[in-house]
């Protein structure tokens, strides 16, 4: 349900509040629909379907359409376009005839669906004739679905990469739903993106850091909890004991997470000296104290994502030794793992030559934010058009102007 604050008939284009005016007359039906255009030589060719659902509950449903906003709108618009335009007749018949609630049938693939670019994802059409015009007055909230789709397909063709990788280094796609972490929450423009963009990388991973994400995934989608997450150091939990007591610090992270995996960034003064000289020899009876399900898991945060990363692993293979997996690729210490969450983006998540077993990622900006409309080419076209009781195909306005000549 909208926020008590939300009016539905302030919630489009200002221009779409003139469109009745537009329409010939005796139009009963608008036919429109969503789709991810094709687009030669993108790189995405099929597309994630996510998030509608949430939209249609908490925008579309129930009665949208009262006195009050009738008047609120018809106050705003006349301010707004310094004449009447606002078509107030129009909607006080949507709250007479159908108490406030939209005459509308939206047909939508499952989803979850991963659909090849050119194909409808949903179409929209009016259930009662007198109210065509509210058909694309609801494009503008809609075609706000390309940033769910966008994420989750974006997400998706992370996991593609990160299986192939998976595949080749150990022979299996085991733990493969925990390799991309969601570290985004803070990169997004909003509360609602958050969620929304969380929810949608939750439909290919169950690792985030998102919580936003995990309500939408709960209120919406009756999921009780879509991701995970563990103990985890900032900066400023390292920094606070001082430059002197770099070792105290990750210490202290160890005493206080004694069971269970932690993750401890490691690039506050020298990411390689921490790996070197506290993580392999101070503390290294520490590390190796710890077993595989309460591994500790060293963040690197800064230097080149690819470069740091193979540094990293090398010194750590130096100070704990590693085994070769069954596929014939290096394994680090089952106490020891990496998470790289600085940088990673689509292309750069390739280039690690080790075993994917030692590597988890986390990604910002460049799985909620590094992305638009145009990403996925999403658009909402009117496809057919019914007038005097006879149909015609949007598609094709010649045979239309001849219904009309
Ligand atoms: O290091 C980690 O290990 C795994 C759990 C999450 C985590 C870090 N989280 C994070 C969130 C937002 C920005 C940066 C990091």
């Amino acid at each position: 349900m909208a926020a008590q604050d939300f009016n539905f008939l302030l919630a489009t284009d200002s221009y779409k509040i003139t469109h009745y005016k537009q329409y010939p007359p005796n139009i009963s039906k608008i036919y429109s629909y969503f789709e991810c255009r094709r687009k030669k030589g993108s790189q995405f060719n099929e597309v994630v379907f996510f998030g509608l659902q949430y939209l249609l509950k908490k925008y579309l449903t129930g009665p949208v359409v009262t006195e009050e906003k009738i008047q609120e709108a018809k106050l705003f618009y006349q301010m707004h376009f310094k004449q009447v335009v606002f078509d107030e007749e129009g909607w006080r018949k949507v709250l007479e005839k159908h108490d406030g609630r939209l005459p509308i049938r939206i047909k939508a693939v499952a989803e979850g669906r991963i659909i090849p670019r050119g194909n409808v994802l949903f179409t929209v059409e009016n259930t009662d004739p007198n109210f065509y015009w509210l058909t694309n007055y609801i494009e503008t909230m809609l075609v706000q679905m390309w940033y769910p789709i966008t994420v989750a397909t974006i997400s998706r063709e992370f996991k593609k990469i990160l299986a192939k990788h998976l595949k080749a280094t150990t022979g299996s796609l085991e733990g493969l739903d925990l390799k991309l972490h969601d570290f985004g929450y803070r990169g997004v423009s909003s509360q609602e993106s958050a969620a929304l963009g969380g929810a949608a990388h939750l439909v290919n991973f169950c690792s985030t850091d998102t919580v936003a994400g995990l309500l939408m995934a709960q209120r919406y989608y009756g999921c009780p909890m879509a991701g995970f997450s563990i103990p985890a150091a900032e900066h400023s939990t390292i920094i606070s004991w001082g430059r002197s007591r770099e070792k105290e610090a990750f210490e202290r992270v160890l005493d206080q997470f004694s069971t269970g995996p932690v993750s401890v960034v490691s690039d506050s003064y020298d990411i390689f000296n921490a790996c070197k000289h506290i993580w392999g020899d101070k503390l290294k009876e520490r590390v190796m104290e710890r077993n595989q399900d309460s591994c500790l898991v060293i963040r690197p945060d800064s230097g080149d994502p690819t470069e740091t990363l193979i540094e990293v692993i090398k010194i750590l293979e130096e100070c704990f030794g590693c085994s070769l997996n069954s596929v014939g690729y290096k394994v680090l210490p089952s106490y020891l793992r990496i998470i790289q969450g600085d940088g990673i983006g689509l292309g750069s998540v390739d280039k690690v030559r080790w075993s994917a077993e030692n590597v988890f990622f986390g990604c910002g900006s460049a799985l909620l934010q590094k992305l638009n409309r145009d990403t996925l080419s999403c658009a909402f076209k009117c496809s057919y058009v019914e007038a005097n009781g006879k149909g015609v195909s949007a598609r094709r306005w010649k045979k239309y102007v001849n219904l009309w000549t």
